[in-house]
């Protein structure tokens, strides 16, 4: 649905040059709920206003379906632009309006007929939860109304691609997950797909298949969710996704062991196992287990007192498992890198 290749963004201020996207290749498909994390200022902004050319990129493509946005007039590209609709962490809303004229905005753009406009926005209304606010102002809304006042003129134009700059970071923790399961319910019934742009892992937990994290402008990590939070294969990744990091775990003697388990291995009682087959002590120094799109993904720092060849075995058997290990060789010096 959205391919980006090699894109490349420069900005220049006062003679000094910061390069925003820095040689990023991703694939959306169609259905996508598409996760784009990073810090402040690594890029995520600058990625998204690309994808609909609010921003030039200096090089690269950008393909929305099957037109290279990049190639497109002015005129071409506001036609384009129907098609991908976009919210705003500070929703954008036109406050002399009624929620009804907003969502109405785009659609009276279109000159669309006042009959059409009637039956469109109150349809959006309803889908969007807001059939009793229609007359209302959005000084008069709470966040999360002014946000569902968005996503309804978002979709006025009956888009196939919805892009969501920090559209919950403004909200408070239970309005987000209202909106994250209103977005779920649109690109379930609508089949519409959504790019979500944010810095809050909890967001990309909860409703995105997929993810990438960006830092500096460049990728450094891709994949489904499930397997970048329940197997991240990349250090930065780690330290994005394990929430461990802050335990402290002493190391004078003995092995301490990362262990990740998911669908295949979270119900099993490994660590009994390996008591058992091992005749080793084992101390749990910390735990956790969550899901991510009602898939168990579970994490255990574990203490090992023994030789490094039965170390080994260990590791092996907990592969085989299917149980992600991680060999912390100096817990205190991983953790300061
Ligand atoms: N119009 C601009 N002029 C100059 N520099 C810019 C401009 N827009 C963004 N930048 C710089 O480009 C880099 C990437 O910014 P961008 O806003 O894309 O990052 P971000 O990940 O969205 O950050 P945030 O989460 O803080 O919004 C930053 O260093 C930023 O200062």
């Amino acid at each position: 649905m959205i391919k980006i290749k090699n894109l490349k963004k420069t900005y220049k201020k006062e003679n000094i040059y910061v390069k925003a996207i820095d040689d990023v290749s991703l694939d959306i498909e169609r259905g996508d709920i598409y996760g784009i994390i990073g810090l402040s200022g690594a890029g995520k902004s600058s990625l998204v206003r690309c994808i609909n050319m609010l921003e030039r990129p200096d090089s690269g493509e950008v393909i929305v379906g099957k037109v290279n946005m990049g190639n497109l007039s002015k005129k071409e590209l506001r036609d384009v632009r129907k098609k991908i609709g976009m919210i705003f962490q500070g929703f954008n809303l036109l406050n002399s309006k009624t929620v009804f004229e907003n969502i109405a905005f785009p659609l009276r753009i279109m000159k669309v007929s006042e009959d059409e406009i009637k039956e469109k926005v109150s349809k959006l209304l309803k889908l969007v939860d807001l059939t009793d606010k229609a007359h209302a102002y959005p000084s008069n809304l709470s966040g999360g109304q002014k946000q569902r006042v968005g996503i309804a003129r978002a979709l006025a134009n009956d888009p196939e691609v919805l892009l969501c700059d920090e559209a919950t970071s403004a909200l408070d923790p239970k309005t987000t997950k209202q909106i994250l399961a209103l977005l779920k319910d649109i690109n379930k019934n609508l089949g519409l797909t959504i790019v979500v742009i944010t810095h809050e892992m909890d967001v990309i937990k909860e409703i995105c298949n997929k993810v990438t994290i960006l830092e500096s402008g460049k990728i450094i990590d891709s994949g489904n969710t499930i397997d970048l939070f329940s197997s991240p294969s990349q250090e930065k990744t780690r330290h994005f996704v394990d929430d461990d990091k802050y335990y402290p775990v002493s190391s004078d003697s003995g092995y301490t062991l990362r262990l990740g388990f998911t669908k295949g291995s979270a119900g099993q009682p490994i660590i009994s196992q390996i008591i058992k087959k091992f005749g080793v002590d084992v101390n749990i120094v910390w735990g956790s287990i969550e899901y991510i799109q009602e898939i168990p993904i579970g994490k255990l720092l574990i203490k090992c007192d023994a030789q490094a060849n039965i170390i080994d075995e260990i590791i092996s058997f907990l592969e085989k498992s299917n149980v992600r290990v991680e060999v912390i060789e100096n817990a205190r010096n991983t953790r300061a890198s």
